[in-house]
């Protein structure tokens, strides 16, 4: 790969459309406006469309009439010269136009991302918004939508490079200290100083660390599964929520033992639902693993929908509140202690359908008045009653969990940064540890501190993550 090339791609989604268009960066990018589209770059107005014949370089065929934009670097996207042909989108139209600029000298197909990589080598973009952009052309919410256009703004990478400032003035501190110490051309309070600093942002890394994984969350889909024992309606509240027959549904206990996966789109958040096997003790070897894989899911599960026969609760309802906390015990993973496992759960008691009025009154004025519960909704997958109320709860949970991301500090998004913040907290434990024993290797772990944030942004050594970066790149981007 060279930057002296001239790159070309679709840009638009591929398949038959009414428009497509194929972007042109590098300097060959006049060539192809004169070329083939017959206007002079020195004399064509900078990003403004013009309805255009564009031509076949060598025959001299008329392949397409449509606009053609010119972008003068460093004005562009990639801070090359560009061109953008918005075509029409005919399979014969494109597939013209792209053999024609493949047949210019120095002019070849894009390989993945290559456009953003021109863009990010330029210093039009950090690595943060690389990724931002990768997520924006990936978001499938609204809220996802939201997060990725504010780290695509930038939000997330001039929090990191405040940070790496702050830093630099630490390590320029610490270092004329070492320097000019011993001639007392510097006063001791600096290093005081130097040491609130650092102690402040450390702090500030490690309370962005603690966010509960939100932003990552939001980005990758709130995890819930649908978890309980057999025939308690697990699978008809999966095809509920999804509105189509995803699992199968039937009264043989035992139905489910795969587990069956859908994306949904939960008030603007995205969620990945699993519907599992029934819990219960069996001797069929398939079922059992079944059941194992169901509690995995449990385990790793950002939310649990606990879902039980309302017909199988206590027919004294005084005892319904313990019965149900038993069962969760029973359902919710051993390792964390209840009072955790029960905030990542709501209670789905099923088919109130078969229950009287007295019953579902009853029942209602009990769970209402049961503060130690999860939230918990009684509702029927049959006729649809009580669903509203548990869409609600629901919605409720899955915001918590994903957070507003255009409220407060930007969330961190990725597990890649999470790994290089926490490798700046260690390294700022460095700068403590030695602070009195050596401070030039004090000054160390403040360079390794800031080496770590540049990573972020792709300051220090972005090539080798380059690539697993624009990986997630099509073509054309
Ligand atoms: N009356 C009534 N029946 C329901 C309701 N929801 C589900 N059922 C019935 O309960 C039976 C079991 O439903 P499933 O959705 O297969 O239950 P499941 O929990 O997925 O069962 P397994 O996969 O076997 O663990 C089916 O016959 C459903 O039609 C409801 O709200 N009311
Ligand atoms: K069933
Ligand atoms: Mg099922």
């Amino acid at each position: 790969m060279c930057d002296a090339d001239t790159i070309f791609a679709l840009s638009s989604g591929h398949g038959r459309c009414g428009v497509a268009v194929v972007r042109v960066s590098g300097p060959a990018s006049g060539l192809v406006l004169s070329s083939m589209a017959g206007l002079a770059h020195s004399r064509t107005v900078p990003r403004t469309a013009r309805l255009r014949n564009i031509t076949d370089p060598r025959s001299q065929e008329l392949l397409d009439r449509g606009l053609v934009l010119w972008f003068p670097g460093p004005h562009s996207f990639t801070g090359e010269d560009s061109v953008e042909l918005h075509i029409h989108g005919g399979t014969a139209v494109i597939t013209g136009v792209l053999q024609a600029l493949g047949r210019l000298p120095g002019v070849r197909p894009a390989e993945a991302g290559e456009f953003t990589r021109r863009a990010f080598h330029a210093g039009k973009l950090d690595l943060t918004e690389v990724e931002g952009l990768g997520d924006l052309i990936h978001a499938e919410t609204e809220v996802q939508r939201r997060q990725a256009l504010r780290q695509m703004a930038g939000d997330l990478g001039q929090l990191y490079h405040d940070w790496s400032q702050r830093l630099i003035r630490c390590l320029a501190h610490v270092e004329a200290f070492i320097d000019f110490s011993e001639d007392e051309l510097i006063e001791d309070g600096v290093l005081n100083q130097v040491d609130s600093s650092v102690s402040q942002l450390q702090a500030e890394v490690e309370r962005h660390l603690q966010d509960g994984r939100r932003g990552e969350r939001l980005r990758g889909g709130v995890q819930v599964v649908i978890a309980g024992v057999t025939n308690a309606g697990k699978s008809s509240l999966l095809n509920v929520l999804c509105q189509r027959p995803v699992a199968i549904v039937s009264p043989i206990a035992g139905t489910t033992r795969d587990v069956v996966e859908t994306h949904l789109d939960i008030g603007g958040f995205p969620v990945q639902l699993s519907d599992t096997a029934g819990l219960r003790d069996t001797p069929d070897t398939v079922e059992r693993e079944g059941v194992r894989r169901a509690m995995e899911r449990v385990e790793l599960a950002d939310l649990t929908l606990a879902v039980l026969d309302s017909t199988h609760l206590p027919k004294e309802h005084q005892g319904v509140p313990g019965f149900l906390l038993g069962h969760l015990r029973t359902l919710l993973p051993a390792g964390e202690d209840l009072e955790t496992a029960l905030r990542r759960c709501l209670l789905v008691l099923n088919k109130s359908d078969l229950l009287s009025e007295e019953q579902v009154a009853s029942l209602q004025s009990i769970l209402s008045q049961a503060a130690e519960l999860p939230p918990a909704c009684l509702l029927s997958c049959r006729t649809g009653h009580g669903m509203d109320h548990f869409m609600g709860a629901l919605q409720k949970q899955v915001k918590s969990l994903c957070g507003d991301p255009l409220s407060g500090a930007p969330s961190l998004t990725q597990a890649r940064h999470r790994a290089h913040l926490q490798q700046c907290v260690k390294a700022l434990g460095q700068y403590h540890h030695y602070r009195d024993l050596d401070l030039a290797l004090a000054a160390e772990g403040v360079r390794r501190a800031l080496t770590s944030l540049g990573r972020i942004t792709g300051r220090v050594g972005a090539e080798e993550i380059l690539d697993i970066i624009f990986r997630d790149f099509c073509i054309g981007k």
